[in-house]
């Protein structure tokens, strides 16, 4: 059984085709960078595979089902938004508040539940920070916190929009070694995106890269690659590997570090 399968699969949100005729396969047990210029795609993805929007065509399967709301074996991590830091909660009940007793067919307010908010705290190495308000945990930690929320329920695939955003380097490799070694505990496949190749390096199975409507899923060797590129950003890309780092690079462009912004979801 695949973790995700996508059979010619066609997604568009109000009048725009977001991704077009897609086939591919994710195994389980992968660890798969998503990445993409912004507006790729690579969000509509993950809501689609979370069964939130639904593909014009094609069948899109999750774990050798069709893609479906509130499937319990997902776990998915949200792209960050600046609200969570006002929210007036302690990051516990902040991890709590995303259980959901309904869908994992435990009572609320039970025994089960502290036992689970525990359990996914001790696996990200919170339960001490999440004895303090949200207010007072710093962007690292939030994060770390929001990876507990995923972790309820122990799904088998783990969709993590963006976690590396706004996280300095070393925060940021602390991020990526964690959800590596719960991924290879938890024996689980994990989707990962971020708009920057370099830090997966070394972490990740595949690349999974999308644009004008395209995707393109390998090895970084075969993905990250002049021609591949230049066809998924429509324009002339070259890519140069210098010193164990990848540059993709336009018109002498950092593309990767210039072009991408946020501004608009925060
Ligand atoms: N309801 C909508 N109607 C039309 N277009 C939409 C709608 N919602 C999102 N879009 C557009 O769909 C495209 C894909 O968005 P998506 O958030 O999936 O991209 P992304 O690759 O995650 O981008 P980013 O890196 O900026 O997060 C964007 O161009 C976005 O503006």
């Amino acid at each position: 059984m695949n973790a995700v399968r996508l059979d010619r699969v066609t997604i568009g949100l109000g009048g725009r085709t977001i991704l077009a005729d897609i086939s591919l396969t994710i195994d389980q047990g992968e660890f798969i960078g998503l990445l993409g210029p912004n507006g790729a795609g690579k969000t509509t993805l993950l809501r689609a595979i979370l069964g939130l929007v639904r593909p014009r065509q094609g069948r899109l399967d999750v774990l050798g089902e069709p893609a479906r709301r509130g499937n319990p074996a997902i776990g998915y991590l949200p792209q960050m938004h600046r609200a969570v830091a006002g929210l007036r909660l302690s990051g516990w009940n902040f991890v709590a508040s995303a259980f959901d007793g309904h869908r994992w067919g435990l009572p609320r307010a039970s025994g089960a539940l502290q036992r689970e908010v525990d359990w996914a705290l001790d696996a990200v190495g919170a339960r001490e920070i999440a004895r303090r308000a949200l207010a007072d945990i710093s962007g690292g930690e939030r994060q770390r916190l929001l990876l507990a929320q995923a972790l309820l329920g122990r799904p088998r695939l783990l969709l993590l929009d963006e976690p590396l955003i706004s996280l300095d380097p070393h925060h940021q490799r602390h991020v990526l070694e964690l959800v590596r070694r719960l991924q290879q505990e938890m024996k689980i496949t994990v989707l990962f995106s971020a708009h920057e190749i370099n830090p997966l390096l070394g972490v990740i199975d595949r690349v999974l890269y999308l644009g004008h409507g395209q995707a393109a899923l390998g090895s970084v060797e075969d993905v990250i690659t002049g021609p591949v590129l230049s066809r998924l950003y429509g324009s002339e890309i070259e890519v140069i590997r210098l010193g164990g780092r990848i540059f993709v690079m336009t018109d002498g462009h950092d593309l990767e570090h210039a072009e991408h912004r946020h501004d608009a979801h925060l």
